[in-house]
């Protein structure tokens, strides 16, 4: 079923109002440090007290939609309510982020497509983490975590990765991925008033006992424990997710050789330059990793990739590894994140992972660079990257490319982390 967005009403006026005090304070607010314009764009109204307001954030360069879920009670909020989700007032109705509550998850999950899952909404528990989007843990009637839903925040019209690329990878036979088992839609006046559609989440299979990549690999770091095992596992998992990704969505040859790659590395240079200017003396060393790479006469097919991988995006339960997220990198635009792309992409990702553990992990000095180095070896060992000289440039200037990326990312959300990628660019650049 597609759910209809209603044009706004005064309440959702309202309601816009009140969120401009809270949303800049969550995680997964995109425009945070900037001067947003919010206005109203549409509701979905669930039931009569339960509405999913769609939010217009203009902000400088960046035009998003968020997916912004709310209760409306009658009276207070009730005892025991976590301050934090408590957005305000309007007309003597208390205003509740509605993502863990009941209300919303029984009328989102009655109006979802999918096989389904039988689940007990009032055992439902929202994720707190480091996250874009809004993830809430669901029970089947015995208690047991049977499905984790992500709310999206960002929207976008047409199809999205997160939940299309599973449900084709589950397609094509690999079991390295949690199964959709629901996902909805809605409906809403595109930029030219023309509606259009798109997704609002999805629920996937709960993988049970799941470890976050990056805090066990954090965690050893702290202990000084060598990674190489779950990395070359994790090698070999990427390996698999890569091989069933072209049988679900093929691949194309490469006829630009490098140069491709090399204009792609000068427009994130200037894309991260213009939000972190201090990163601009760095211009003549990623002139020459693009030089090297436009020499290339070719590079490797393009295929579907993961497109933002890194430990955090990937579980670790009973010995196995599993993938999730299939967004691609929320900075980017949805058409972007869809095109083929080099696989290598998805393995630099994780390599630059191993120097935010390493650091997170509390190593620095000697002892980082022999953690990460041990970490690297194993994962391109169980990948089967071949340490040839195309190889090893390639990875360099897609870690580079990933490492700018971050450097903006952690400007914009963790400034405090900014050194991780900073010291990234010292290693790569040299
Ligand atoms: N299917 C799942 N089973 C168990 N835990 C999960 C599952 N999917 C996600 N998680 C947990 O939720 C967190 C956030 O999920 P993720 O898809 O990365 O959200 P986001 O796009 O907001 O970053 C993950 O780090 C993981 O700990
Ligand atoms: O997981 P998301 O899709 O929200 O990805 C974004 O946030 C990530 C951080 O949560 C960010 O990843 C960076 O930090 C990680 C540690 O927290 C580290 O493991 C990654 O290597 C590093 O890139 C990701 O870049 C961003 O798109």
């Amino acid at each position: 079923m597609i759910l209809d967005a209603r044009a706004p009403d005064d309440v959702d006026h309202e309601l816009v109002a009140l969120l401009h005090a809270w949303l800049p304070h969550r995680r997964w607010y995109p425009a945070k440090g900037s001067d947003a314009r919010l206005s109203a764009a549409g509701a979905v109204h669930l039931t009569d007290d339960v509405r999913i307001l769609l939010v217009q954030v203009d902000a400088a360069g960046r035009d998003v939609l968020l997916q912004v879920p709310l209760v409306l009670l009658a009276g207070s909020a009730p005892v025991g309510t976590d301050r934090a989700s408590i957005v305000g007032e309007v007309g003597g109705r208390t205003v509740l982020d509605a993502t863990g509550d009941a209300r919303f998850l029984r009328a989102w999950l009655a109006a979802a497509d999918g096989p389904g899952a039988e689940v007990d909404v009032t055992g439902a528990r929202v994720v707190t983490g480091e996250q874009s989007n809004t993830s809430v843990v669901l029970p089947a009637p015995d208690g047991t975590p049977v499905g984790m839903l992500k709310v999206l925040r960002a929207v976008a019209a047409g199809e999205n990765p997160d939940i299309d690329v599973p449900r084709r990878l589950v397609e094509a036979g690999w079991d390295g991925v949690p199964a959709p088992l629901a996902w909805s839609q809605a409906r809403w006046p595109g930029p030219d008033g023309e509606p259009v559609v798109g997704y609002l989440g999805v629920l996937s299979a709960f993988v049970p006992g799941a470890q976050d990549g990056f805090e066990l690999a954090c965690g050893w770091a702290r202990e000084g424990r060598a990674f190489s095992g779950p990395a070359a596992e994790l090698g070999e998992t990427v390996a698999g997710m890569h091989a069933a990704l072209v049988r679900a969505f093929g691949a194309d040859p490469d006829p630009a050789g490098g140069e491709a790659l090399a204009r792609a590395l000068h427009e994130r240079f200037a894309w991260a330059v213009d939000a972190v200017p201090s990163l601009a003396d760095r211009e003549p060393a990623v002139q020459a990793v693009a030089a090297q790479v436009a020499a290339l006469p070719t590079t490797p097919a393009r295929q579907r990739v993961h497109g933002d991988l890194h430990l955090g995006q990937v579980l670790r339960s009973a010995g196995r590894w599993f993938v999730i997220d299939f967004e691609g990198e929320p900075l980017a635009p949805l058409a972007a994140r869809v095109l083929p792309d080099l696989a290598l992409r998805d393995v630099a990702g994780l390599l630059r992972s191993f120097d935010y553990a390493a650091a997170v992990g509390g190593l620095s000095g000697a002892p980082a660079a022999a953690w990460t180095a041990d970490a690297r070896a194993a994962l391109l060992a169980g990948y089967g990257v071949t340490d040839d000289p195309t190889s090893t440039l390639l990875l360099r200037a897609l870690e580079l490319d990933k490492t700018l990326y971050e450097a903006v990312y952690e400007a914009r959300n963790r400034p405090t982390w900014a050194p991780i990628p900073e010291a990234g660019l010292d290693r790569l650049l040299g």
